[in-house]
């Protein structure tokens, strides 16, 4: 059997791969990742050791199962990545799947599995079909090696029962599997755990308000551990505003919005439909819609470009700060840490540092330079905190879906 752990985050836009070592925990050996899949050219960039490549690629990959074949293809070729020169050396394939509907746990591909996930598609099938595009090309190309799905919903399926369910017909919400999910898990496993570790307190009691703020965005309180209230739904649309989501409006919006919001939006395909209402509200809104720029790098600066800049920054403030509130209350004011992550979460001392003084009467403060210069890139978790605050901490915490999906494959296989 091979040695090493291939976890791969596929998106609609991009694939992102990591090999591993199978210690425990695992050590990544190689990086690969090719972005612009739906905005030609496309990127390739690769690390392995003191190797750094970044290339802008001629072959036409249009979809991510194409760029996970060159990723694959590319890595087994490269005589200086030894380790895995086939399939053969490779032991697990983890895919991160967002919607994992009622599972709680990682399971292993096979037929019954895979036929259970298809089903699932249809309820999410803008989040679900890159992935399981990619789980059908390995289980059909690279036959020896074992499939493992990993689950952004299932870290949520602590909800209690009056945070998931929707007030709505509960026989039509059973039937269809209406209810809220919540999504990042994989990120929040990771966090929580490295956030535990961090300040010495065993997980089952550690209490904090997670945000993990990307191209998607999200927030999750966690109560001993435990997922008990998380912003994103039955699908990672509510909540909060994302580069191209529009997170929580009037549901009605959608109508009056455009007539045709129940048809299919032109963007489907054959194997994959979507509706207009949901192509817009997923794809066509956030901070794109209002900047013209995906890019919150651009956005965050502390003189705005324009009035939608600041317009935009605004917005994802204002709705950052209304969940910590609510989830301070939900927590019961016991919160051990304010905790941010995810490009956005990393990155922006602007974020954090304007969130931060707006949740200055909840007893967060941060020290600025601290807050300035973030984490180095080996610290996973670093304190922002003012020295001398006696209120909960505010870390920050460097985020890595790809190992968290690696060493859970290790935990349950050791
Ligand atoms: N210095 C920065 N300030 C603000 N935003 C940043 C900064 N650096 C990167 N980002 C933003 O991080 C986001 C990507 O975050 P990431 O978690 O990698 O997203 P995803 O996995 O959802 O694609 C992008 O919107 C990018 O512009
Ligand atoms: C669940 C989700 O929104 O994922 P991403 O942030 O990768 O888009
Ligand atoms: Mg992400």
């Amino acid at each position: 059997m091979g040695k090493y752990i291939l976890a791969v985050n596929a998106g609609s836009s991009s694939v992102k791969v990591t090999f591993y070592t199978c210690d425990n925990p695992p050590r990544a050996i190689a990086d690969a990742q090719v972005s612009g899949i739906t905005a030609p050219p496309p990127t390739f960039k690769y690390q392995h050791g003191e190797t750094k490549v970044k290339e802008e690629l001629k072959d036409k990959l249009n979809t991510p199962q194409d760029a996970f074949k060159y990723i694959v293809e590319r890595c087994f070729k490269d005589s200086e990545l030894s380790e895995v020169a086939s399939e053969r050396d490779v032991a697990y394939i983890c895919h991160r799947i967002v919607h994992g509907g009622e599972y709680h746990e990682a399971v292993e591909i096979n037929d019954d599995t895979l036929h259970h996930l298809e089903k699932l598609e249809d309820l999410a099938p803008l989040h679900n079909f890159s992935a399981l595009e990619i789980v059908r090309f390995c289980k059909k190309e690279l036959p020896s090696v074992k499939s493992i799905t990993c689950f952004d919903s299932a870290f949520h399926q602590t909800l209690p029962d009056y945070v998931k369910t929707y007030p709505i017909n509960q026989q039509i919400a059973k039937a269809n599997g209406l209810r809220k999910y919540g999504f990042h898990g994989i990120s929040y496993s990771f966090i929580v755990r490295s956030v535990a570790q961090f300040l010495g307190k065993p997980q089952e009691q550690t209490n904090i308000i997670a945000m993990h703020i990307g191209s998607g965005a999200s927030m999750c309180a966690i109560k001993e551990g435990k997922s008990v209230d998380t912003t994103m739904g039955l699908t990672p649309l509510s909540g909060l505003p994302g580069a191209t989501r529009s997170g929580d409006i009037d549901p009605s919006l959608v109508f009056h919005y455009t007539s045709e919001a129940g048809k299919l939006s032109p963007a489907s395909t054959k194997e994959m439909h979507i509706s207009t209402a949901e192509e817009i509200l997923n794809k066509q809104s956030g901070w794109k819609a209002l900047t013209g720029t995906t890019d919150f790098a651009q956005i965050a600066v502390d003189k705005f470009p324009s009035e939608a800049h600041k317009l935009a920054f605004d917005i994802v403030i204002d709705r950052m700060l209304g969940y910590i509130g609510n989830y301070y209350l939900k927590l019961g004011g016991k919160v051990d840490a304010l905790v941010f992550a995810g490009g956005i979460g990393e990155k922006s001392a602007l974020l954090r540092r304007t969130l931060v003084e707006k949740s200055q009467c909840l007893g967060f403060a941060i020290d600025a330079k601290a807050n300035e210069d973030g984490p180095r890139d080996d610290e996973v978790v670093k304190d922002i905190s003012q020295s001398s605050s006696q209120g909960p901490r505010v870390v920050v915490c460097q985020t890595n879906e790809q190992f968290e999906m690696a060493y859970t494959t290790i935990q349950s296989r050791s």
